[in-house]
């Protein structure tokens, strides 16, 4: 499961929480606007807007699994297994194979309306990029400062959904994500008022007790409320430390813990479990890509800036994996 979400303070932040049973090699990686990004079936983007994102690079080319690009537009593909539908080449549509999809949106667009004209005439195509890597069943977020959307594509073909929540999670479809949000509008942050028995004498007996009846299960619906009720009802400052270190407090009330989605066994004998294998919040302004990963709570940056962006070739940073702890005596 993943959740993906955006957060406004003084800047706008986008991020995720990568929720997998095991993890491929990624890194975060910086694509320079002139890094050839060769493509199956359109021209390869040889000049394109940078980016900064989490990736497996393999072969020299930055399979993204969330991104943000120079100019602010974000975004990130989660799990959609059933529901996602590649199709073969089409002749009269754009043809971009599922895992070229977020640099060739992010290498060509500054913002989501840009980004909803390429949508409109996309097809995303079946092929692989290996043979040990089929594609993977996504639907993707994106987002800018002013407005965050998604694109599903099913066997019924592709869609656009406007995302006033600016919230993500995986199936089903994103329609029944907002729907089924609606169960929950009576939640609140506030103490609740009786209305149960009017006339009753009846108190809250605890703090918190405003949202009761958001679930805390793990499952992709559960999860897509939860984070909406913590995100919606978030307060922070402003400032770069706090905007960032709220971020990572939405996140949390989603993440994972290993050992609560188990999975069944692996060839070994071994429990499988997903857990959070990292969570990123980057800052769309700046092009900063903050993480943690489940073993290294301590936030961790990478500034696209501090690269030359006009270069030809990947910037890649491993992955601090090391628990900090800073002891004090
Ligand atoms: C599995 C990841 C999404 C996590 C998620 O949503 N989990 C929920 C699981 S579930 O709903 O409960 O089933 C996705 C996100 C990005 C994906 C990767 C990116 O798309 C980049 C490449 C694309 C290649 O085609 C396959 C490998 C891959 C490296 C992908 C592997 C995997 O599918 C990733 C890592």
């Amino acid at each position: 499961m993943c959740t993906a979400a955006v957060y406004a303070t003084k800047n706008h932040y986008f991020g995720r929480n990568l929720d997998l049973e095991f993890s491929y090699h990624e890194t975060v990686t910086i694509t320079p606007r002139n890094k050839v990004l060769p493509m199956r079936h359109m021209d390869d983007m040889v000049t394109h807007y940078a980016m900064i994102g989490m990736a497996f690079v393999v072969s020299g080319y930055p399979l993204y699994y969330d991104a943000t690009n120079e100019k602010g537009l974000s975004m990130a593909g989660l799990n959609f297994p059933g529901n996602a539908c590649y199709r073969p080449v089409a002749g009269d549509r754009d043809n971009v194979a599922s895992f070229e999809f977020i640099s060739w949106i992010l290498g060509k667009c500054a913002t989501v309306k840009e980004a909803r004209v390429l949508l409109e005439r996309i097809n995303l195509t079946d092929d692989a990029f290996a043979k040990e890597l089929p594609p993977s069943p996504l639907h993707w977020m994106i987002a800018d400062p002013a407005e965050s959307i998604v694109f599903e594509q099913t066997a019924e073909g592709g869609k656009i959904y406007d995302n006033p929540v600016g919230v993500m999670t995986n199936n089903p479809t994103f329609d029944y994500q907002l729907t089924h949000l609606q169960d929950y509008m009576n939640a609140s942050a506030s103490l609740p008022e009786n209305r149960l028995i009017p006339g009753m004498s009846m108190n809250p007996y605890s703090r918190g007790m405003g949202g009761m009846g958001i679930p805390g299960d793990l499952s992709s619906a559960s999860r897509f409320v939860k984070v909406a009720f913590t995100k919606m009802n978030s307060l922070s400052g402003s400032s770069e430390e706090e905007s960032i270190g709220q971020f990572f407090k939405i996140l949390g009330s989603v993440e994972q813990q290993k050992g609560c989605c188990r999975l069944g066994k692996d060839e070994k004998g071994n429990d499988l479990c997903e857990y959070t294998i990292y969570s990123s919040c980057c800052n769309m302004e700046k092009g900063i890509y903050y993480y943690t990963t489940y073993e290294n709570s301590q936030i961790t940056g990478v500034d696209m800036h501090h690269e030359n962006l006009d270069g030809t070739e990947l910037v890649t940073y491993e992955l601090e994996k090391q628990e900090q702890i800073r002891m004090m005596n």
